[in-house]
C-alpha cells in the first residue's frame, strides 16, 4: 500500500489538527481540515446577512459559497470565494455558529462531495479530520482513529491556547458543541465501528502522534 488514507475523528480539543498535520507531514501525506470547510461556509453565511438558525434559508444558500483548502500539512489554507479565511473563521463568532449550520444536509451533502473530491485526488495520500469522515465521508479509509480525552483536559488545552480565558467557561462551551454536533440527525459526531479509539487524556502531543504514525506503518506491512 503506498498511496493511504487515514481518517481521524472525534471531539473538540482531542488532538485531531495537530495530530493530523504532524502524521501527514512525517508520511509525505497530504492533510485536510474538515472542521475548517465548515467555520468557512459559517463565516460566508454570517458576513452575508443569513441566518444561521433558519436551516432552510442556509440551505438555498449553501451551493454559493466557492470554498479552496490547500493541503500542504506544513501550510494548510482555507479561501472563501478567493478570499483567505483562516482568520475568520476562527472567531468566538464562527465557533458559536458552526454546529447549526452543519447540522443542515444540504450543507454536509456539498461540504461532503468537496471531501471526497480532495481525498480522491491525493497522489500520496491523505489524513483527514474531522467528526464523520470514518462513518460517511471515507467509510473505505484504510485506517480510522477516533481520539477522545476528558472534557477536563481538553478544556486546560483549549484555555492554554486562548490566554485569559476561563477554563470552567471553555469546558462548558466544548461539551455544548460536542452535544449538538453528536445530536444532529445527518451525520453525526461519531467513531466507526472499525475505528481504533485513542484516549490521549494522558498522552503527550509526540505520543499520540507516534502511535498513529505505527499503526499507518502495521496498516501498510499488514498489505504487503
Ligand atoms: N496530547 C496532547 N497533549 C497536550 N496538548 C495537546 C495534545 N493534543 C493536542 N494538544 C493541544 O490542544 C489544543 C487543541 O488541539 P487540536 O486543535 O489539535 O484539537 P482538535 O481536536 O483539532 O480540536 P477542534 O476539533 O476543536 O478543532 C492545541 O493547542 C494542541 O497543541
Ligand atoms: N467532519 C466534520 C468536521 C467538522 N464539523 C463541524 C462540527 C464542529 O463543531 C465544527 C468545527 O470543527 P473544528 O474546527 O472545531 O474541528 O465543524 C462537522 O460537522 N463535520
Amino acid at each position: 500500500m503506498d498511496s493511504v488514507i487515514v481518517a481521524i475523528d472525534g471531539p473538540s480539543g482531542t488532538g485531531k489538527s495537530s495530530t493530523s498535520k504532524a502524521v501527514a507531514a512525517k508520511l509525505g501525506l497530504s492533510y485536510l481540515d474538515t472542521g475548517a470547510q465548515y467555520r468557512a461556509i459559517t463565516w460566508w453565511m454570517i458576513s452575508n446577512g443569513v441566518d444561521v438558525t433558519d436551516a432552510e434559508a442556509v440551505a438555498n444558500a449553501a451551493s454559493k459559497p466557492v470554498i479552496v483548502s490547500g493541503t500542504d500539512p506544513a501550510r494548510p489554507t482555507i479561501t472563501v470565494d478567493g478570499a483567505d479565511a483562516s482568520g475568520p473563521i476562527r472567531t468566538e463568532e464562527v465557533t458559536s455558529k458552526v454546529s447549526a449550520v452543519s447540522a443542515v444536509p444540504e450543507v454536509r451533502s456539498l461540504i461532503t462531495e468537496l471531501q471526497r473530491s480532495i481525498a480522491k485526488g491525493a497522489e500520496h495520500g491523505i489524513v483527514v479530520e474531522g467528526r464523520d469522515i470514518g462513518t460517511t465521508v471515507l467509510p473505505d479509509a484504510d485506517l480510522k482513529i477516533f481520539l477522545t480525552a476528558s472534557p477536563e483536559a481538553r478544556a486546560a488545552r483549549r484555555s492554554g491556547e486562548l490566554k485569559g480565558v476561563d477554563v470552567h467557561a471553555t469546558k462548558e462551551a466544548l461539551i455544548k458543541r460536542d452535544a449538538a454536533d453528536s445530536s444532529r440527525k445527518t451525520s453525526p459526531l461519531a467513531k466507526a465501528g472499525d475505528a481504533v479509539e485513542v484516549d490521549t487524556t494522558e498522552l503527550t502531543l509526540d505520543q499520540v502522534i507516534e502511535c498513529v504514525v505505527t499503526l499507518v506503518d502495521e496498516k501498510r506491512a499488514a498489505a504487503k
